[in-house]
């Protein structure tokens, strides 16, 4: 069967965007994992799956894939896209919408000048919610990898996130430790790590290296999740400038319970039709 798909990306995190809407189609991890490769396939880091809603109060359904074929929470550069697409496709009329994902519900907003506003939800930072395996809820936890003490973060952004603070970005060992602290057993469901050097109390720098994918250009949730750690161990102060190797994203957050609101760009690259094998 022939599947139409759009070519999107936030920030050179590049997405395979589908709509379920208007044609139907199931696709099996592997065929994923085809799609995803970069020499073999379509190469993307996510797939972005456009669904009917299941709940009344909710516009769309919004799942997410990583390039391994593993289905995932959430996806800040996703939901940005995910936005200017169901507009662009006419799918609503309009500019502010609801979406339900593993994670929880978001809600998007396209602005006039074409960037996205999105509420993330909140951020959470207990163990449990992570998951990771903790006796307390800290702001750092440190864990021993290759002879050496790791200390850092962490925060569920629906997905699982660590961070760690370095002092050049550029110098960063994202990785050789970004894979072992991912993989470690502290983290049973895995986590996107962070490596987040702080330029000034309103400034981050930030590379993310991503479950299921490895080191991206961008990644919005990681964003949200650094900026969240940073505020609540009183080294940034909101609003806070992301800039991750793509480009910037602001990221806007109160603190407590109220939610992170990320605003950036989202971008059509082209149109296609592939053959599902
Ligand atoms: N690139 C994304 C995050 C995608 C999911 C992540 N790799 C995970 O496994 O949780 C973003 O922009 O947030």
């Amino acid at each position: 069967m022939l599947l139409n798909f759009t070519k999107m990306h936030g920030l050179g995190n590049d997405f395979m965007v589908v709509d379920l809407i208007t044609q139907r189609a199931y696709l099996r991890d592997d065929q994923i994992r085809q799609l995803a490769d970069r020499h073999f396939g379509i190469g993307f880091d996510q797939l972005l799956l456009v669904e009917p809603p299941r709940k009344p109060d909710m516009d769309f359904r919004y799942r997410i894939f990583n390039a391994d074929g593993g289905e995932v929470e959430n996806c800040g550069n996703g939901a940005r896209c995910f936005a200017r697409f169901v507009i662009d496709q006419r799918l609503t009329h309009k500019r502010e919408f609801q979406v339900e994902t593993l994670g929880g519900p978001l809600s998007l907003k396209v602005d006039d000048d074409g960037r996205v506003r999105v509420d993330m939800g909140t951020p959470r930072f207990a163990p449990a919610d992570i998951p990771f395996v903790a006796d307390r809820d800290e702001t750092s936890h440190h864990l021993d990898i290759d002879d050496r003490s790791v200390t850092f973060s962490v925060a569920s952004m629906g997905n699982p996130h660590a961070v760690l603070q370095v002092d050049d970005v550029d110098a960063a060992p994202v990785g050789e430790l970004g894979p072992k602290l991912q993989h470690h057993p502290s983290f049973p469901r895995q986590a996107n790590i962070g490596f987040m050097q702080i330029v000034s109390p309103h400034a981050i720098r930030l590379r993310v290296y991503e479950r299921g994918v490895g080191e991206t250009l961008a990644c919005g949730t990681g964003a949200c999740a650094a900026v969240a750690c940073g505020i609540r161990r009183g080294v940034l102060q909101s609003p806070v400038d992301v800039e991750l190797r793509g480009g910037r994203l602001t990221l806007e957050w109160k603190g407590g319970e109220t939610p992170i609101v990320m605003t950036g760009p989202a971008e059509r690259v082209f149109e296609g039709r592939v053959a599902l094998n």
